[in-house]
């Protein structure tokens, strides 16, 4: 299987499950892997056989910025859906970092694995 990977996308997005995080916004950064055949993209070398990149950064980007939910959970199970109902790809994982949300922690957040059913 090949994977198309996005790595370290930063997105500024209001997340968190006290009072004070819901008044402002947080970065949050994301890990991307997803299934793509790339064959048909390097027999042609054309960016239409390919699983655009930039347009899934784009999309999730987009709407990460315009979210608002409680857990780092909830976030990631809808950023899956997307990318597995808006563009070719058959399983995806992704990693969700809310960074230094805990004094002491490099970083928690989730990861986890979906596929079209
Ligand atoms: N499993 C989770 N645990 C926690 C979450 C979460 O989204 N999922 N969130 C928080 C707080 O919002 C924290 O990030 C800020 O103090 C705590 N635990």
């Amino acid at each position: 299987m090949d994977i198309v990977f996005v790595q370290g996308l930063k997105v500024d997005t209001v997340i968190g499950i006290y009072d004070w995080e819901k008044k402002i916004r947080q970065d949050i950064v994301l890990d991307i892997e997803m299934s793509s055949d790339i064959a048909a993209a390097a027999e042609t070398d054309h960016i239409d056989q390919a699983l655009n990149y930039k347009n899934v950064c784009k999309r999730v980007a987009s709407f990460v910025r315009e979210s608002k939910f409680e857990l780092v959970e909830t976030l990631a199970e809808r950023i899956c859906q997307i990318i597995l109902n808006e563009f070719n790809v058959h399983w995806v994982k992704l990693k969700l970092n809310k960074g230094e949300a805990i004094t002491g922690a490099e970083g928690v957040g989730v990861i986890i694995e979906r596929s079209k059913s």
